[in-house]
């Protein structure tokens, strides 16, 4: 990378598992420089006391995110709850720096259709019109002329990965998709509750959110833009007792004829020049690429029962968010996309 000036930035909420994971990424990326780390509940820490793995590495102190508001930034990154981070959106909107919100707060395609799935009432609706989903492989050019990105949640960025060469061709039954989708803990964040109490997760293995979880609506508008149609999605999440990984196993019915050479090619086509997707020739473990920017799918058709089952795997805090997110931030400020991503899969 020849010397250029390095871009100024900010991560908002560093002591939580993304903002960590950020950190991690961007310490190392040769295009920046870390401004600013913030966190209200540990203000004046080193970030090396919250994550002792960054000692001598990044040691720098957490400040408030007060900061922020007049600090001389190219990107700043909310890895914050949703519901927190529209606040924060609305507060920096007007400032030089563009936003990557690692939220849900801005990823849907209205405001009223974030308030019928989170059940809360959406306190910067006007933030919708700028927000560019942060799907690379789907929307790189919008991506590069953003100001405001909604970078995706994990189970939706392999879920709608393992589909889009299918809908995108118009060659599923669009409402035939079933995605039963299996994450590790660190999906819930780093507060833990009684959900993730190890007692609750250690030798167990449960779904949650059956019916009514906030990604369905993120996937079927993602795929519905694909294939321009109206498309129902029956998500099913579970809880599985591992720190981080997302399986996603999807299942549609083709529309026409179809075998498994016609399918591989489908894949191998549509994501041919996007150096993260993987197509592969069998099914992917979430070892496979944990601790990557990697998401791995194996597509397969079903002759007997003639469904098609796309199997993906990323890692959550990853291509799940944080690598994800700077993904978008090299897109955005014109970097080689693969910047600082270059992580191998970490196995055993
Ligand atoms: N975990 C995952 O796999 C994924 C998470 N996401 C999304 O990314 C965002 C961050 O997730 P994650 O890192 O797991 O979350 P964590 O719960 O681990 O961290 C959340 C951070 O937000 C800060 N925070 C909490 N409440 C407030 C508040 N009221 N004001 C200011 N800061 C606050 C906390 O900082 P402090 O208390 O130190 O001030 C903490 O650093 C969330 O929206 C999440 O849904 C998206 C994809 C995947
Ligand atoms: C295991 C677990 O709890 N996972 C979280 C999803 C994490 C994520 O991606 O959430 P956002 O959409 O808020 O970014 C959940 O099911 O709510």
């Amino acid at each position: 990378m020849q010397n250029h000036k390095k871009f100024n930035i900010a991560i908002v909420g560093a002591s939580g598992f993304t903002g960590s994971e950020l950190a991690r990424l961007l310490s190392l990326h040769p295009a920046v420089k870390i401004n600013h780390i913030t966190s209200e509940s540990h203000e004046g820490k080193k970030f090396s006391d919250l994550h002792p793995q960054f000692l001598g590495i990044l040691d720098q102190t957490l400040e408030s995110s007060k900061v922020i508001k007049n600090s001389d930034l190219d990107i700043i990154f909310l890895a914050l709850p949703h519901g927190i981070s529209m606040d924060f959106v609305k507060t920096l909107s007007e400032q030089k720096a563009r936003i990557i919100d690692l939220s849900g707060d801005f990823r849907l395609e209205s405001p009223e259709v974030y308030e019928a799935w989170y059940q809360k009432q959406h306190i910067f609706p006007e933030g919708f019109k700028n927000a560019v989903y942060g799907l690379p492989e789907l929307h790189a050019e919008k991506i590069k002329k953003s100001r405001l990105i909604a970078n995706p949640g994990c189970y939706p960025t392999a879920s709608i990965l393992s589909l889009a060469p299918l809908t995108a061709l118009d060659m599923i039954e669009t409402d035939s998709v079933v995605i039963d989708a299996k994450s590790g803990l660190t999906g819930a964040g780093v507060k833990a509750s009684p959900t993730t109490h190890f007692s609750n997760v250690n030798e167990n293995f449960k779904a949650y959110g059956i019916g009514t979880h906030r990604h369905t609506v993120e996937i079927e508008e993602q795929l519905g833009l694909l294939s321009n149609k109206p498309t129902l999605v029956q998500f099913t999440p579970h809880l599985l007792p591992v720190d981080r990984g997302i399986l996603a196993t999807a299942y549609a019915k083709p529309k026409g004829e179809m075998d498994q050479n016609k399918l591989e090619k489908i894949y191998e086509d549509f994501y041919a020049d996007k150096p993260f997707v993987r197509i592969r020739k069998t099914a992917p473990g979430i070892k496979d690429v944990r601790g990557s920017h990697y998401c791995d799918i194996f597509p397969f058709w079903d002759e007997r029962t003639n469904r098609i089952i796309s199997i993906s795997a990323i890692d959550n805090l990853l291509k799940g968010a944080a690598s994800q997110a700077v993904h978008n931030m090299n897109l955005m400020l014109g970097l080689e996309e693969q910047t600082g991503l270059e992580q191998i899969p970490l196995r055993p």
